[in-house]
């Protein structure tokens, strides 16, 4: 009798590690030890039935974890959920990318996260102690302002933001915005139907708004109406990563409103797109094949290390589960996975 064993180790989120194993035994009378239908493999099988082999993302272990050591110059970190969350810093972070920058690793932050500038982030970043200069930061407000200025638009944005964040960044590069606050209801049909616009507006840009307002999504329709009026936005994510049971409402919530009012698609600024890949690129020379992105979203990070053609490492202290990344309808599948960015910091 010939049986083909195959063992696989898998670190649940919650940190238990499980042995799972199949086989394929030429002459079925062999019986595994433990049956198969027992409860420890049930979760084991259904992953791995759902994984073909060929796509499955691998848990870092050591042999991986010096691979990327040896053939990654460039660590690009998501924030929200990698480096931090709604709590505060996540465990271990720090410690991994100062040992990256210490193995002369090029270290670089990209966050969707549209709320805040690219200053504001710089101050973060050296406030929790991470080491990082202010062009070795991205983000989609200051991503926005530069593609504005790329395009070398003229006239005034209709901006869903906070004047701290994208205003502050359109003013930088000199684009006026109108918009920004609290905009309540006020009036009814017969006034709205009336209501004067900006003539100057050429663009609504629609970012993380806590203002969002039914007279903002009124407004940024209408504009839309005219087809020559530009439609940007910074990024779909549904959900700001904060453990626990408040489900926080991300800019995605925005953009959708604003989308399905106005019956238009907006050019999105951030992940999964490629700009500000791009940016980072044309301006320090990156080599993608030996580019890691560190993530903790299917739909935004990992996509975007697939359209910008590197490798990638989710991690799962942020918004994707375990479950998600083993599900056939997965949006994409990482190179490899791990619970939390310092799991790296174990092999390096
Ligand atoms: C979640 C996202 O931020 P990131 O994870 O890209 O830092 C966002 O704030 O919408
Ligand atoms: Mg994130």
């Amino acid at each position: 009798m010939v049986s083909l064993l195959r063992f696989q180790t898998t670190l649940l989120t919650n940190g238990r590690a499980t042995l799972s194993f199949t086989f394929k035994s030429t002459i079925l009378n062999w019986k595994p030890l433990i049956p198969l239908n027992h409860s420890l493999f049930r979760f084991e099988r259904k992953q791995l039935s759902s994984l073909s082999s060929s796509n499955m993302a691998q848990l870092i272990n050591e042999a991986k974890a010096k691979d990327l050591i040896e053939n990654v110059d460039t660590f690009l970190f998501d924030c929200d959920g990698v480096l931090w969350d709604g709590h505060g810093m996540i465990e271990g972070s720090l410690e991994t990318l100062l040992k990256l920058k210490e193995l002369g690793k090029k270290v670089f932050y990209v966050t969707n996260n549209s709320s805040k500038s690219r200053q504001h982030y710089l101050d973060r970043c050296k406030q929790l102690g991470f080491p990082a200069e202010k062009e070795e930061i991205v983000c989609t407000a200051y991503i926005a302002a530069a593609y504005l200025k790329k395009i070398q638009f003229e006239g005034t944005v209709y901006l869903i933001g906070k004047p701290d964040s994208l205003g502050e960044e359109l003013s930088q590069v000199g684009i006026k915005y109108v918009g920004t606050g609290p905009d309540p209801l006020q009036g009814k049909l017969k006034d709205w139907l009336v209501m004067e616009l900006d003539p100057e507006v050429k663009c609504v840009l629609v970012g993380f708004d806590p203002h969002i307002s039914y007279m903002k999504i009124m407004k940024a329709a209408t504009y839309l109406k005219n087809p020559n009026c530009l439609y940007l936005a910074t990024n779909e994510d549904a959900n700001l990563p904060a453990k626990g049971d408040v489900i926080v409402p991300g800019t995605g919530c925005m953009v959708v409103t604003v989308t399905h009012a106005a019956k238009r698609s907006p050019e999105i600024m951030g992940k999964p797109e490629a700009h500000m890949f791009e940016v980072l690129q044309q301006a320090h020379g990156l080599d993608p094949s030996r580019c890691l992105m560190v993530g903790d979203s299917l739909t935004t990070d990992m996509k975007f290390a697939k359209n910008c053609g590197m490798r990638s490492l989710l991690v799962l202290s942020g918004i994707a589960t375990l479950e998600e990344l083993n599900s056939k309808d997965a949006p994409s599948t990482p190179e490899l996975y791990a619970p939390r960015l310092d799991e790296l910091l174990k092999y390096i």
